[in-house]
């Protein structure tokens, strides 16, 4: 009895360890396919190995010892006709040093590595008898977590498999249509390779069936950010249709300049929008410069109007700060109340600007992600616009969903982003959004000439640089970009701060790097605001949306640290008034063929969307998107950047599905999408 019960608790806690990797029900298992294959199926020759391999070797055992070197350890060579390989092993049995007794024909298995004076070896190496019959295929192994071994998961998988019946999603016209092998077939077939499978597209997940596992996972994907677009529409929001007091006329006279056709056309798109009763939930594009500000104002004016509370946030307080300045010098005029909301605030200020926004006292409020916590509530909130969302991390995205969600009506939503997100891509990724974009930049700029400078040509930078502001014109020098160390970072803008004080003297120079206190970054920007300053040192801080019209020479320093959307960032903070601009790419020779072709890029074109393409060329879209770092990607056996196109045909296929087969879309993506449909809104 005993050992039935020990047995029982033993069962219990596999399931406990099954259950930390998601696999709760058969079709997890079945989805739990093999991270690599070993491949046990072949003896190679010692003279064929080469480093990194996973190999498997037999060999007679020329020589082995118990070494103290430094540490412990067995060591041993083994030889066959054509070489020798030396094995070693830092932690062993007795049992082991016998197995490798010289003498004893072995056969072992492991990673072989180095290539030293001493030739390849392998560091614990599996051994077993050899001759022992090969295995005639490829042995998965599958992601595993501590206490689980791959017999156990093996096993475990094995047994889902031949419990589920696993009937194919998808149609056999879609499947006929992009070549698709079949689910059951390949699902099998993944983990339990056949004899003849192809070894190597296999482990490389290339082969037929690995292809069709991402098809499908890129599929439920789509899928999913299309229920969610359905789900949208079904929840309810504010309809704005009022016809209100003429705030959005107001506010145009307001600021003084007459909208871009380019313009007008996005304003109206998000009016309609948020006349509807369901929530807006648009992406509003514009390269850098394009005016996006005003657009979020107009906005923001028509829900004002009719009565309800706007929530502008930004990632940075720099940023925020700016929106703040310029939106309450337009809306306060015409009798509006805006508040501010920022994580630098004292505690009692903020509290202060948080009761006056529950209290629905502030129409207008401009803020950090302060604005999204939880103690932040809103009288009537109708409009939530987020700039550079891409920037939020992924709680701060699910935490501004839930926001919306916890009312019974959510805010409408506007997200603006200065990436140019070329279309497929977006069609793709961002498939549960509309997109609005502003095509032309407003009249009377003149573009930014680009020069690429070698460094030694500092001193005639300088004088240039003196020239500009005896002009009245202001400058930023922006600093290196030191990815691998802040501290340097600082130290850089530190120093270069200073040698530029030495150069220049005479000129008013100030400094801004996101070390600073934010009151100090506030004070530094508000006086390169009033032309208190001549010149800005700063870091990458201002890359985004910081808009001085009257500056109008920018200094990159080492530009080619920089990446090609980063460098446009930058160069969009001049180039916003009527005066012609320059940007400076100070560079550093020599230079590599990548920083060659992305500085020459900058340097043929200003168009976003161009620069944005180039800069897909180069880095991908996981990394283009910033993806990676923001957890995005949530794929599990596609990969964003390689299989690109399997996405296309994805994307395509669900607007198939959905309108032909919409039985079938339901099912696939009750397959897929069962424990994840939560991360997939995102
Ligand atoms: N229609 C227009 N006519 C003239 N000037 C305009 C017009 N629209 C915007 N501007 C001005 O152009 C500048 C850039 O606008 P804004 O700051 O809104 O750009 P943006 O799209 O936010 O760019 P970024 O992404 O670089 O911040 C501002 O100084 C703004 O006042």
């Amino acid at each position: 009895m005993p050992t039935a019960f020990a047995k029982k608790e033993s069962l219990a806690a596999i399931d406990k360890k099954f259950a930390s990797l998601g696999l709760l029900e058969d079709f997890d298992f079945v989805l739990h396919l093999p991270l690599r294959y070993e491949d046990e199926t072949a003896v190679h020759r010692i003279g064929s190995l080469y480093p990194g391999q996973m190999a498997q070797v037999e060999g007679i055992v020329r020589k082995s010892e118990v070494q103290i070197r430094g540490r412990r350890q067995l060591v041993a060579t083994i030889e066959d006709e054509s070489g020798q390989l030396s094995l070693r092993w830092l932690h062993f049995y007795p049992s082991q040093i016998k197995a490798v007794e010289e003498g004893r024909l072995i056969r072992v298995r492991g990673e072989v590595r180095g290539g030293s004076f001493w030739g390849f070896e392998m560091v614990h190496p599996k051994v077993s008898r050899a001759g022992a019959p090969l295995s005639d295929r490829l042995t998965p192994v599958y992601p595993a977590t501590e206490g689980l071994n791959q017999p156990q998961i093996r096993k475990a998988v094995n047994a889902a498999l031949a419990r589920v019946r696993l009937d194919d999603t998808l149609p056999e016209a879609i499947q006929k249509k992009y070549h698709l092998a079949p689910f059951a077939d390949s699902i099998r077939l993944l983990h339990n390779p056949p004899k003849d499978a192809d070894t190597q597209s296999l482990i490389e997940k290339t082969h037929p069936a690995w292809e069709r596992v991402k098809f499908d996972e890129l599929l439920a994907q789509q899928l999913a950010m299309s229920v969610a677009r359905a789900t949208r529409q079904n929840k309810k929001a504010y309809a704005m249709k009022g016809k209100g007091s003429g705030l959005v006329t107001r506010l145009l006279a307001q600021v003084g300049f007459a909208l871009t056709p380019a313009q007008e056309k996005v304003s109206r798109e998000i009016l309609t929008d948020m006349k509807r009763s369901y929530p807006m939930q648009r992406l509003l594009q514009g390269d850098v410069g394009s005016g996006k500000t005003v657009v979020a104002a107009i906005a923001a004016a028509h829900a004002i109007d009719q009565g309800f509370q706007v929530a502008i946030m930004a990632p940075t307080e720099i940023l925020a700060e700016q929106h703040y300045r310029k939106l309450s010098a337009w809306f306060e005029p015409l009798g509006i109340a805006t508040g501010w909301l920022a994580g630098s605030l004292t505690p009692k200020k903020k509290q202060q600007a948080a009761a006056l926004v529950a209290d629905g006292v502030t129409q207008l409020v401009v803020g950090t992600q302060a604005l999204i916590q939880q103690h932040v509530t809103f009288a009537k909130l109708g409009l939530m616009v987020v700039d550079e969302q891409h920037r939020f991390g992924v709680g701060q995205r699910l935490s501004l969903a839930r926001k919306g969600e916890q009312e019974t009506i959510a805010p409408h939503q506007l997200s603006m982003s200065a990436t140019p997100i070329p279309r497929t891509l977006a069609m793709t990724f961002f498939a549960d959004l509309d997109v609005s974009v502003i095509d032309a930049l407003p009249p009377g700029r003149t573009p930014v000439v680009t020069k690429l400078f070698a460094d030694s040509r500092r001193s005639e930078l300088l004088a240039h640089v003196h020239d500009v502001i005896l002009q009245g014109r202001q400058v930023y020098w922006v600093c290196p970009l030191v990815e691998e160390s802040e501290a340097l970072q600082l130290q850089t803008a530190t120093d270069t701060f200073d040698r530029l004080q030495q150069e220049l003297s005479g000129l008013r120079i100030g400094l801004l790097h996101g070390r600073l206190p934010t009151q100090e970054k506030t004070a530094v920007m508000t006086a390169f605001h009033r032309h208190e300053l001549d010149l800005l040192v700063a870091t990458t801080v201002i890359e985004v949306g910081v808009d001085v019209p009257n500056a109008s020479l920018m200094i990159i320093e080492h530009a080619e640290r920089f990446g090609l959307a980063q460098l446009h960032q930058l160069r969009g903070r001049v180039g916003r008034g009527q005066n012609e601009s320059l940007c400076v790419l100070l560079y550093m020779a020599p230079l590599s063929s990548v920083a060659t072709a992305r500085l020459k890029a900058m340097y043929e074109t200003q168009d976003g969307f161009e620069i944005a393409r180039r800069d897909l060329e180069q880095r991908g879209p996981g990394e283009f998107l910033g993806l990676r770092q923001s957890g995005m990607a949530l794929l599990r056996f596609a990969d964003i950047d390689e299989d690109a196109p399997i996405a296309e045909q994805a994307r395509d296929t669900a607007q198939d599905l959905q309108s032909v087969y919409p039985e079938a879309a339901a099912a696939h993506l009750q397959r897929w999408a069962r424990q994840r449909a939560d991360l997939l809104r995102m």
